[in-house]
Parts: structure tokens; sequence; C-alpha cells
């Protein structure tokens, strides 16, 4: 068989079986806490999960449509989901958001966390006890390869995670395993309305030069892709998971601060691994290579007692107090 051979779907797959709405067989084995909220944008990808939600747990999932305000489709994305889930039965909240970018984020950072945000804030409102989110596999391979594109570590590399918890609700994305060709499928053979975002086509934007130019060449090139890539990204979250429990252990050893002396009787990639772990959980900062870089050359330089340290990292200094470092935010 050639390599670039399309495998033979299944038929004893249900996800393969175009008649069957993909997101089913998705939250077929899923044990969730309810009542449920599905973040509902109208697209096509969360438009599958609530129709598969609803039937799934008839009467106790909501709907949270965000309007961002960013464009002018937005006021008819809203109406469309509000059609729809007045047809379906389903409750609906529409949180408006001012999804206004700060200087040094991009628009699409900017609005991805007023979205989060105003996510969490409703779903706690209606008393939901998780949200679930649209991201299928195609979005986790692009999502990886942007990583890759910036020369991520492992963090990155983990891509995105399928449970991860926000402002104090766990959101949940039961669609990573399955492919956007299969959900676009079924959207077109059973004619289900569903909005089309116009800023897809961007192609000023990464996410959408990778969507349209690189993932159709794996398509032909790498038919596994999807799977393959996924299975990388579960091993670089299992790996990081492991450096998190050293990093916290290492931290706690030192009693909460990084201590000179201790630190530099480890090796580099441990100091490294501790400090950026101190930054992220008691500062919510994150150090660049660079600066990390830089701050193990200065802890490594720091020989005496009397030598100094004193260095820019992320929004803040750290600085040497004595025997430890501190962070001091600017
Ligand atoms: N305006 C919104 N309101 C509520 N949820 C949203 C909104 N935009 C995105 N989401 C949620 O975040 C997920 C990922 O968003 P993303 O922008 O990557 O996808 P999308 O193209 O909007 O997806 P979809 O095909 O569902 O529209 C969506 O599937 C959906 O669950």
């Amino acid at each position: 068989m050639a390599a670039s051979a399309t495998p033979k779907p299944n038929p004893a797959d249900p996800a393969a079986n175009p008649a069957v709405n993909p997101a089913i067989v998705a939250l077929a084995g899923l044990d969730l806490p309810l009542p449920l909220a599905v973040a509902y944008s109208g697209g096509a990808d969360s438009t599958v999960l609530l129709l598969a939600a609803a039937q799934r747990w008839p009467g106790q999932v909501k709907a949270i449509h965000v309007h961002h305000g960013l464009q002018a489709a937005a006021d008819d994305f809203e109406l469309h989901c509000v059609q729809a889930c007045a047809a379906l039965g389903v409750p609906l909240r529409v949180i408006r958001v001012d999804a206004k970018h700060a200087s040094g984020e991009s628009p699409e950072d900017a609005a991805r966390r007023a979205r989060y945000t105003a996510l969490a804030g409703a779903a706690l409102e209606q008393g939901a006890k998780a949200v679930l989110l649209g991201q299928h596999a195609d979005d986790q391979v692009e999502t990886l390869l942007i990583a890759l594109s910036r020369g991520a570590g492992l963090p990155g590399l983990a891509g995105m995670a399928p449970v991860f918890e926000r402002h104090g609700v766990p959101f949940v994305r039961p669609l990573l395993a399955i492919g956007a060709d299969k959900i676009r499928a079924w959207v077109a053979a059973q004619g289900v309305r569903v909005v089309h975002d116009p800023t897809n086509a961007d192609t000023g934007l990464t996410r959408n030069r990778i969507r349209h130019l690189v993932l159709p060449a794996l398509e032909r090139a790498l038919p596994q892709f999807r799977d393959t890539f996924s299975r990388s990204a579960r091993h670089a979250a299992q790996a990081q998971s492991l450096l998190t429990i050293l990093a916290a252990q290492d931290l706690q050893a030192m009693g909460g601060v990084p201590l000179i002396e201790p630190l530099r009787a480890w090796p580099r990639e441990r100091q490294g691994n501790v400090l950026r772990h101190w930054l992220r959980t008691g500062h919510g900062e994150s150090a660049s290579a660079a600066q990390l870089d830089e701050l193990l050359d200065q802890v490594a330089a720091c020989a005496t007692r009397g030598h100094k340290l004193h260095l820019k990292v992320a929004r803040g200094y750290v600085d040497r107090e004595d025997t430890r470092l501190i962070y001091t935010p600017t």
C-alpha cells in the first residue's frame, strides 16, 4: 500500500458512520457532573457538541454564547444562537464582553482570555458544574504546530488539555479525538444550520495558514497525523506533569523560596525547572528562554555571599536577598 493511502473507514466504528453525530460517540463514555454548560459559538463544532450533549443529558444542558463585539457579524451569530437554542429547548445565556487587547497582547489572545472569564462567570451564575468546549483533533494539531513554530517547550508541546480548570470552573474538551472532516460531513449530511466565522479565512493569522495550507498537505503525506500528533502531545503532557511534581517538591524542600546554595547544587536543568515553577505558581509570570538562561548564569556566578543579582524577568525583577531569590513585580 502506498504511504499516502487514506485508511479505509471501519464500518464497526460508529464515529465513521456519517449518519451518527460524531460528538455523540465522544460523549457516550463521559461521566460528568450535571448540569453542564456548552460554550456555543454557533459554529459547526460547538453545534454538534450542543446537539449531542442535549441528547445525552436531556434537561441538564445549558448554552452560553459570548458576544465579542469585535466584528459586524457578531449580532448575527447571537441571533442564530438564540433561534437555534429556542428550537432545541436549551436555555441560552448570552454574555457581552469587551475584548480589547492590552499592549503586547494579540487580539486573538485577548478575545480568548475575555471568553474564558465570561464562560466561567456564566457557568457559576447558572450553577453549571462544568463547561464543554468544541475544540477537535484538527484544532489540537494546529495548536501543536503553532507551539513548534514558536520554539515552545514541553508545556506548549502538550497541546490543549482535555480537562482543565479556570476561575474555579472545570472545562472539558470532549471532541479532541475527532477530526474536523467528520464534523463537517455530519453537519452537511444533516443540513444542520451553523454560522461561518469570516475571520477563519484570514490567512494573515498563523492558525488559519496552518489550517488551509499545512493540514491538507499533512493529510496527503501522513494520513494518521491527527492520531500520532495527539499521542505525542499526550507524551509531552505526561512528561510535563512529572516535571511539575519535581519542581513543586524542590521548591517545598527549600521552604517555598529559591535558596542560592541548594539551587547551585542541582544540575542547571533542575534549577531552571524549579525557577520556572516558582515564577509561574508564586507570581503568575513566565520567563522567556533567554531570561531564564541569564538568570541561571547569574545563579551560577553567585559563588560568594556578596555577589549581587538583579535581573529583569517577565514583568518584574529577580533579586538576590542574602541567601535567597525574591521576585518584585514592576
Ligand atoms: N463566541 C463564543 N461563545 C461561546 N463559546 C465559544 C465562542 N467562540 C468559541 N467558543 C468555544 O470555544 C471553542 C473553540 O473556539 P474556536 O474559536 O477555536 O472555534 P470556533 O471556530 O468558534 O468553533 P465552532 O466551530 O464551534 O464555532 C468552540 O468550539 C466553542 O466551544
